[in-house]
């Protein structure tokens, strides 16, 4: 890289930074946080994340009541739910954007996500993608990737160096990932909608998160799209832990396919699990959101 591209690379990379934490401290309250190292996440046990009776309250109207949820290592899980029904304040929670009221969170079994920072969490592998794109307009397709690559705590120190040989591949893996690979030097602007939402997506790739928030991640996407964005996701299953917030039914039967469990949302508690003929099938389910 060029001097030129360094230094503009840079100061991409600071604004990146300085918009992630002005999203991130947009939350409604703030945490209250304590002083904790944390390590890796311990995941021995199978499972990535774990909430227990979480109660979110904005003057008195329970967003999340109670909230019970187990998501394990590996595991794409689907989570639908009418309006209101707190699904992103739950994701809100587990990101430290909203701090509880009552109830534990943790991130394998030994890290509680309640005692952690918005960038903490981030650092120690949930990666989250809002339903908007936000990714570098004016910059390549490439570029983009390498800037999220380069704002992981990992790649730090080469900032300003040369990728390696070893980051190139990663980029290009993640370029075939995302269907991008004939896209590379494409100005991210010029990208279809479903384009920016996988380029989003493999940004949050490149700093190789354990958990993955996805929400709504095919609104507004093409069905051809929509298609493979589900084969991205099941690509993804097993290497990663996915949790899915969407409202398109035919994506989540591509994404369950006919076996896993979809967890149905509603007055912030888990109202009904199981696979989605199951939930389907479940009167409460249809009377509050499906059959409407
Ligand atoms: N900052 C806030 N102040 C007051 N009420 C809030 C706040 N954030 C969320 N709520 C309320 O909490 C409830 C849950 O909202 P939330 O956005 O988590 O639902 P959701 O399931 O994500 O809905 P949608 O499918 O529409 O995105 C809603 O009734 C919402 O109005």
């Amino acid at each position: 890289m060029t001097p030129d591209l360094m230094a503009a690379g840079a100061q991409k990379l600071a604004e990146f930074q300085a918009k992630s934490s002005q999203d991130q401290g947009s939350g409604d309250r703030e945490a209250a946080y304590g002083r904790l190292s944390h390590g890796e996440p311990d995941f021995a046990h199978g499972v990535a994340l774990y909430l227990e009776d979480i109660t979110v309250s904005f003057d008195g109207f329970r967003a999340l009541n109670k909230l019970n949820l187990a998501i394990n290592v590996g595991e794409l899980r689907c989570i639908i739910g009418p309006n209101g029904a707190g699904k992103t304040t739950m994701m809100d929670v587990i990101t430290g954007k909203t701090r509880p009221d009552a109830g534990t969170a943790s991130f394998g079994s030994n890290i509680d996500l309640l005692r952690l920072r918005e960038n903490d969490i981030a650092q120690i592998g949930i990666g989250r993608k809002f339903q908007k794109p936000t990714v570098y307009e004016q910059l390549s397709v490439f570029e983009n990737l390498e800037l999220a690559l380069k704002n992981d705590r990992r790649a730090r120190a080469s900032l300003f160096s040369r990728l390696s040989g070893e980051q190139l591949d990663r980029i290009g893996e993640t370029l075939q990932l995302i269907h991008l690979l004939p896209e590379a030097q494409r100005t991210a602007g010029l990208l279809s909608h479903g384009q920016k939402q996988w380029l989003e997506i493999g940004m949050l790739l490149m700093q190789d998160p354990k958990l993955l928030l996805l929400d709504e991640p095919v609104a507004g996407m093409t069905d051809e799209e929509t298609e493979r964005t589900a084969e991205l996701f099941l690509s993804l299953e097993g290497k990663h832990s996915l949790v899915v917030v969407e409202h398109d039914m035919k994506f989540v039967g591509e994404l369950t396919q006919g076996w896993k469990k979809v967890t149905v949302l509603h007055e912030g508690s888990v109202l009904a699990e199981g696979t989605l003929a199951d939930v389907q099938a479940n009167d409460k389910v249809v009377e509050v959101y499906l059959g409407r």
